[in-house]
């Protein structure tokens, strides 16, 4: 028994054992249990709290959506309204991009067609430039080959003044087709339609009608100017009847300027184009009226007449002249205005403003030119330029006989230009000119046949030209004969009143254009000229 109390007792311990541990556990348990159960409560609490905050969610999400819904119709409507402005904008640039396109294309085409004109416009120049070299250059073989007097010829345009067989249609003092008698063929043959047939020819190296502009006819003359500079006496001679148009040819007017304005111009023009040459110009304005000279410069220019003086070099001066330095165009308009104002002009039948004497307007260059070309074996090269010993005070004989010396290289000479506006010939009866106006004509009329007898006697070669006769002719011996370049210029009146006139001026221009030169001078081979027929 004791044995069994004693296993009942260890038994009775095991079992407290595990009682305490059933105990232990169960608290531990229950512990558990109450963890979870306030965990449990934790998360009802938790989902209450979600729920709510769900059921808020889904009620702002609906809000969000009835938004979205709104802004999603309202970008639609967008949408389409901007397709819509950017469809028509397109279609708008579409067109612009075509009309640019089409205007490119055109603007292409123009750009081709300038580009091709820029092309021929450049060729013209070209070949204007070489033909006006080669016009040049024929000019100055042809005067070789003709002689130095050449003429030239303009008609100028009908006034009804003229008619004498007024127009019978329009019943008006219009110039009718039968008073037109003289007609431009081409630019070098006028003919003379009188009663006689057939009619008559006159052919010059130019004939300009009524067309012709101031500056057309100038633009033939500019050779001169040239020749001029390279040392050549040079005159421009305006020849006609009354009322012709030589003043007209001449002067011109402050619209419309004559050859010396326009020679002045081209002048000064040349020698800005002539650095290494210095060239300094004086101008005097004289006329020649009742066969006496008179300085238009002057303060009283009917004071005193004034002589004409051979100079040591054999040229012609009128030393008591007023000469004036001048720098440019402008200065020599300035002279033109005071002379003009003084020169002698009456009223005629023919033509109101009818110049009584002849004028003559005197350009004198001195040209120091400057050859700054190296020396050379080559003479041909080193010839200085034509007539660099015109008046040189600075060269000896040996210079001369050596051309290329360096003091013939920097040779001065003097040249003289002469722009003459001759009175007009005219027939006394016509002009219904008396008096002292009738002493005038008969000046007038005597200087020109003098003028023509000198033209005569140079074309048959005399061996005395009458160049003292007049004093038109003596004042103008230097730019007559010899080398200088004479150009004569013919106007004419196209009308029947007129005929008789017509045919004497063309006639005169027919003898003068008959001057001819002996054999071409060999360049270079005698630097001192002697006028022809001068004894030396
Ligand atoms: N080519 C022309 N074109 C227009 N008008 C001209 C032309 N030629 C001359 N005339 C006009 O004819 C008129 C006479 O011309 P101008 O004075 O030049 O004659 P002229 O020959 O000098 O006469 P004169 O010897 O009597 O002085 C002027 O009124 C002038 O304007």
């Amino acid at each position: 028994q004791q044995e069994e109390i004693t296993e009942l007792r260890r038994q009775n311990a095991l079992l407290h054992l595990r009682l305490a541990q059933a105990l232990q556990s169960a608290q531990s348990s229950r512990e558990e249990v109450s963890s979870i159960s306030s965990l449990q409560h934790k998360q009802a609490v938790n989902t209450q709290r979600n729920n709510q905050h769900l059921a808020e969610t889904q009620s702002e999400l609906q809000h969000v959506r009835e938004e979205l819904e709104v802004l999603s119709n309202d970008v639609v409507s967008m949408f389409h309204n901007l397709q819509h402005s950017c469809t028509e904008q397109l279609q708008d640039v579409q067109r612009k991009v075509e009309l640019v396109e089409t205007t490119n294309k055109t603007n292409d085409a123009l750009l081709l067609q300038i580009n091709e004109l820029q092309a021929a416009l450049e060729q013209s120049q070209s070949s204007h430039l070489r033909e006006k070299s080669r016009r040049r250059e024929l000019h100055n073989n042809l005067v070789e080959i003709r002689g130095n007097i050449r003429v030239h010829c303009r008609l100028r345009p009908c006034f009804s003044s003229e008619a004498v067989f007024p127009d019978s249609i329009s019943s008006s003092s219009d110039v009718s087709e039968k008073d037109v008698v003289v007609y431009c063929n081409d630019d070098e043959l006028i003919s003379v339609d009188s009663d006689l047939k057939p009619s008559k020819k006159f052919e010059f190296e130019r004939v300009y009608d009524q067309s012709t502009n101031q500056r057309e006819i100038f633009d033939e003359l500019q050779p001169i100017l040239t020749s001029f500079l390279d040392g050549y006496n040079a005159c421009i001679v305006a020849y006609g009847q009354t009322g012709s148009g030589k003043t007209q040819t001449m002067l011109g007017n402050p619209q419309d300027p004559g050859i010396v304005s326009n020679a002045m111009n081209e002048l000064f023009r040349l020698i800005e184009e002539k650095p290494c040459d210095s060239v300094s110009l004086e101008v005097s304005v004289a006329e020649v009226y009742n066969n006496d000279i008179y300085d238009l410069l002057a303060e009283d220019p009917k004071r005193s007449k004034h002589d004409i003086v051979t100079t040591r070099g054999s040229g012609r001066e009128v030393p008591t002249l007023t000469q004036i330095n001048v720098s440019c165009a402008e200065d020599v308009e300035t002279l033109m205005r005071i002379g003009l104002n003084r020169r002698a002009q009456i009223s005629t039948n023919v033509h109101e403003h009818s110049s009584r004497s002849h004028l003559i307007v005197t350009v004198s260059a001195t040209v120091c030119q400057q050859d700054t070309r190296p020396p050379s074996s080559d003479s041909e090269q080193r010839t200085p330029r034509k007539r660099p010993f015109a008046s040189s005070p600075n060269l000896t004989s040996d210079d001369i006989i050596n051309p290329t010396s360096p003091v013939a290289m920097a040779a001065t000479y003097k040249t003289k230009l002469q722009l003459v506006d001759l009175a007009g010939s005219e027939c006394v009866g016509m002009s219904g000119v008396t008096g002292p106006a009738l002493r005038e004509s008969s000046f007038i009329n005597r200087s020109l046949s003098s003028l023509a007898d000198v033209l005569a006697s140079i074309s048959e070669r005399r061996s005395h030209i009458p160049y003292r006769n007049s004093k038109l002719t003596h004042l103008l011996q230097d730019s007559i004969g010899g080398d200088a370049k004479m150009l004569i210029i013919l106007c004419v009146s196209p009308t029947r009143r007129f005929i008789t006139e017509t045919m004497q001026t063309l006639q005169f221009g027919s003898r003068a254009r008959q001057v001819q030169r002996g054999p071409p001078r060999k360049r270079g081979s005698s630097p001192h000229t002697t006028p022809r027929g001068e004894s030396p």
